[in-house]
């Protein structure tokens, strides 16, 4: 592949900006215990107290770093600088960068085709972007979920993070890592949340339970609130937004949470076959079930209890990431839109199978899909109106 390391000219990313501390800690933690509150959470109220960190405040950091970066591009937006114009000149061969933005495409079509065409109203710049670190996504992703998923060691993933360190000093070793090379020197993306996704599929590598939703918290951040904090510098924040970049970050990360809860929520029998339970062990016995009930797979009524609090707090994440999805870039806001009222729906349809995820696989039929598509569109460019929330909810 040195054909595509010749061409592709982007220096060392640094991380100039230090963490900035938790001068807001206490209000954002008191705010996200009144989110979760209506739920019994011991281990949300015990890392209140606590003096050792819980994984809000460590997850919080990053995003408050991640906010920094941001800050600098939204000033460069004032300056007069435009991130959505492609900028020419700077590879030797823009053919081949092209193509390997091209494939990025195809394999977004391939997996997961709402999204592709939600990316379709993006500008261009911001499209390709966004292509390239799904397929990074992905691929990382198809590590431990793919195929070869039972070969996966930690040692791979120790090579798959020191190639991602050669992607973002200007080093890719094919055409998808290309495509993403040139995409995280053109917006300011930070590797941070990159890395931590590889940490999430280490901890999917050597543990199986969770003892609370503290723990399961930093996992969701792992493996999907990384993806929000990575995408936001892509999506953009729109220049008429007066809200503070770390709010928006905090609603992507709300939204990637959120959907990885649902997630969980939804294949708990098919995680349960692969000998694994995401579910917080504490919140389990203090709802008089075990990991036993759950090989059972019997809907009993302590069941259904159990999963409308869970049910209850994925969607306070989905209502935390609605508040920051009008700031972005309106071009940006269909898909998100989009992708946010269809996952948010797997948790209805959860109801609707009556909380049966034990063997009955919640899903969004064809009809709800396409009607949420004009909804989403409304939303993005209208604003979010009740008329479309009674549709959707
Ligand atoms: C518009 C949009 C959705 C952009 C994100 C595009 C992107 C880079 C997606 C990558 C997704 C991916 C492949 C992640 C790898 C880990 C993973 C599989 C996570 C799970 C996704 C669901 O996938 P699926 O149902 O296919 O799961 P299975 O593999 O079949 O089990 C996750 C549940 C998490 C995905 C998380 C997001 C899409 C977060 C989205 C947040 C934003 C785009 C931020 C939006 C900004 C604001 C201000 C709200
Ligand atoms: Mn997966």
């Amino acid at each position: 592949m040195s054909g595509v390391l010749l061409w592709v000219n982007c220096g060392p990313k640094e991380n100039a900006i230090s963490l900035v501390g938790f001068a807001r800690k206490d209000v954002r933690i008191q705010k996200r215990f009144r989110l979760c509150s209506g739920i019994s959470f011991a281990s949300f109220s015990s890392a209140v107290v606590e003096p050792s960190r819980s994984s809000e405040e460590r997850v919080y950091e990053v995003v408050l770093k991640q906010a920094a970066l941001l800050k600098e591009q939204r000033k460069d937006r004032k300056k007069g600088l435009d991130f959505d114009k492609p900028i020419e000149g700077d590879f030797t061969n823009g053919d081949l960068l092209s193509s390997a933005y091209d494939r990025c495409g195809d394999v977004c079509a391939e997996y997961a085709k709402t999204f592709y065409l939600g990316t379709q109203l993006m500008t261009q710049e911001r499209r390709k972007a966004i292509w390239a670190i799904y397929v990074w996504c992905r691929r990382t992703d198809e590590l431990v979920d793919g195929p070869n998923a039972s070969h996966i060691t930690p040692k791979a993933l120790d090579r798959w993070e020191q190639r991602l360190t050669d992607v973002f000093e200007g080093r890719p070793y094919d055409m998808y890592d290309a495509a993403l090379s040139d995409s995280v020197s053109k917006y300011h993306v930070d590797i941070q949340p990159f890395k931590d996704m590889i940490e999430g599929m280490r901890l999917d590598l050597r543990k199986s339970r969770y003892n609370n939703f503290d723990e399961l918290y930093l996992y969701c951040y792992y493996v999907a609130g990384t993806v929000g904090l990575m995408s936001v510098p892509v999506m953009g924040i729109a220049p008429e937004s007066k809200a503070s970049t770390e709010s928006v970050y905090n609603a992507a990360l709300a939204l990637g949470i959120a959907n990885q809860l649902t997630n969980i929520l939804r294949d708990v029998g098919e995680d349960a076959r692969r000998g694994r339970v995401y579910l917080p062990q504490d919140e389990l016995s203090q709802a008089g079930l075990s990991d036993d009930d759950i090989f059972r797979g019997k809907v009993t009524d302590k069941w259904r209890n159990f999963m409308k609090g869970q049910i209850k707090r994925a969607r306070m994440f989905f209502d935390e990431a609605e508040k920051g999805v009008s700031e972005l870039n309106s071009a940006s806001r269909w898909p998100v839109w989009a992708s946010l009222l269809l996952y948010r729906q797997i948790l209805d349809s959860i109801e609707a199978n009556d909380y049966n995820n034990f063997t009955k696989r919640a899903y969004v039929g064809k009809a709800k899909k396409l009607l949420s598509l004009p909804v989403a569109y409304g939303r993005a460019f209208l604003g979010p109106q009740k008329l479309t929330k009674m549709i959707t909810r």
